[in-house]
């Protein structure tokens, strides 16, 4: 029987010389699910992502794909699509071409009728027959998952697919990701955005320096963390404020201040507190009109758990957006088997006319 796991890591270590990369990883990810990794720069996302695609071999521990053991081979076990640290392309060929290319590389030949299908579902078919050197980074992303598609693979490992979409771009990437994963493929992917995980994931893994801190449904972050500020928008602020001070488990805390032209309360509590006050604020006939975590679930256990920030949000302040300056430093390096070709070349690069190290299987 096929087992229901794409993904069964158990005892994971990866070193690159003094610099533990993966250190006892244990992880499963069923298929038919979408798999959020998420950490602070150089917690491992990458080369465990890269383990998945075969790019390079684990040190230690056990990591079964799709149900057969991964051994120190370097190559993409079968039926695993996706890329690390951008998609391979050839800068000085169209978007059409490339996927030709790629298809006829892996001896699919090169008319392959998922080839259009592909792009549309990724919104490139406008650019179809553009050369990809003029493409920004979220156009590449697209192509590198168009690519992916058609191996119509039955996991995807995609690191940082978000980086440089806009919102139309995300909405095709989101799009063409659930519905992977409705139809069965297991996919796992690695973002800085929170919101990006919290739209697509039904679970999460939190690394931290290379050990896991979290693994498990969204829900159980909401369910299981700590206390969390919520802001609440109600008809009646004042009202709103006595009953959440009278609220056993609630605290309100003080200067919710104003939200969207309107008279904000921030209170402070668990779930079955908040429960609580839902209740009493509709029985005593105040309106609920908003009500959301000033920092959600998942980037307060990010906080706690990476060693970010553990206390919610102070009264008027900010929520911490760890999530928006994470991106910054993120670091493209060669794995054991070099993956990442031709990125962001400059027009001229020397390496237009290499051939791409196929990334998107
Ligand atoms: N080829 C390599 N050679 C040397 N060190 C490496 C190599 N690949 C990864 N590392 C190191 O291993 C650690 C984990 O890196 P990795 O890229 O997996 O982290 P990450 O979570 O993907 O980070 P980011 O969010 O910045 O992409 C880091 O300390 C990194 O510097």
């Amino acid at each position: 029987m096929e087992t229901a796991l794409a993904v069964r890591a158990r005892g994971i270590s990866k070193c690159f010389g003094d610099v533990v990369a993966l250190d006892g990883v244990d992880l499963d990810v069923a298929r038919g699910q979408v798999h959020g990794l998420v950490g602070p720069n150089g917690a491992g996302k990458t080369t465990l992502l890269g383990l998945m695609l075969g790019l390079s071999a684990a040190d230690g521990g056990v990591l079964e794909i799709l149900g057969t053991p991964v051994g120190r081979a370097l190559a993409a076990p079968d039926g695993v699509a996706g890329f690390v640290d951008g998609p391979g392309l050839y800068p000085s060929l169209t978007a059409r071409q490339n996927l030709a290319a790629l298809a006829a590389l892996r001896g699919q030949g090169s008319g392959t009728p998922g080839i259009d299908r592909a792009l549309a579902e990724v919104g490139l078919t406008d650019v179809a027959d553009d050369r990809i050197r003029g493409f920004s980074l979220g156009m590449r992303q697209r192509l590198g998952l168009a690519a992916a598609l058609l191996t119509s693979p039955r996991l995807l490992v995609l690191d940082e697919p978000a980086n440089g979409l806009d919102p139309a771009g995300k909405k095709h990437v989101h799009g063409v990701l659930l519905r992977l994963a409705a139809e069965g493929t297991a996919v796992v992917l690695s973002s800085h955005r929170m919101d990006d995980l919290e739209a697509l994931c039904s679970e999460v893994t939190i690394l931290s320096t290379g050990r896991i801190v979290f693994s498990g449904p969204l829900g159980k972050l909401a369910a299981e963390n700590r206390e969390l500020d919520y802001r609440l928008l109600t008809s009646d602020p004042r009202a709103a404020r006595e009953l959440a001070a009278a609220t056993p488990g609630m605290r309100v805390v003080e200067h919710g201040g104003q939200w969207r032209g309107a008279e904000a309360l921030v209170v402070r509590g668990l779930v079955p507190a908040l429960d609580d006050l839902v209740a009493r604020l509709v029985r005593d006939g105040v309106a609920v009109r908003e009500l959301a975590p000033v920092v959600s679930p998942l980037e307060a256990a990010f906080l706690a758990l990476t060693g970010g920030r553990d206390e919610p949000a102070e009264p008027g302040e900010q929520a911490p957006h760890a999530a928006h300056t994470a991106h910054a430093a993120h670091t493209t390096h060669a794995t054991d088997a070099a993956h990442a070709p031709q990125n962001h070349q400059d027009e001229d690069s020397p390496q237009d006319e290499q051939e791409p190290q196929e990334a998107a299987r």
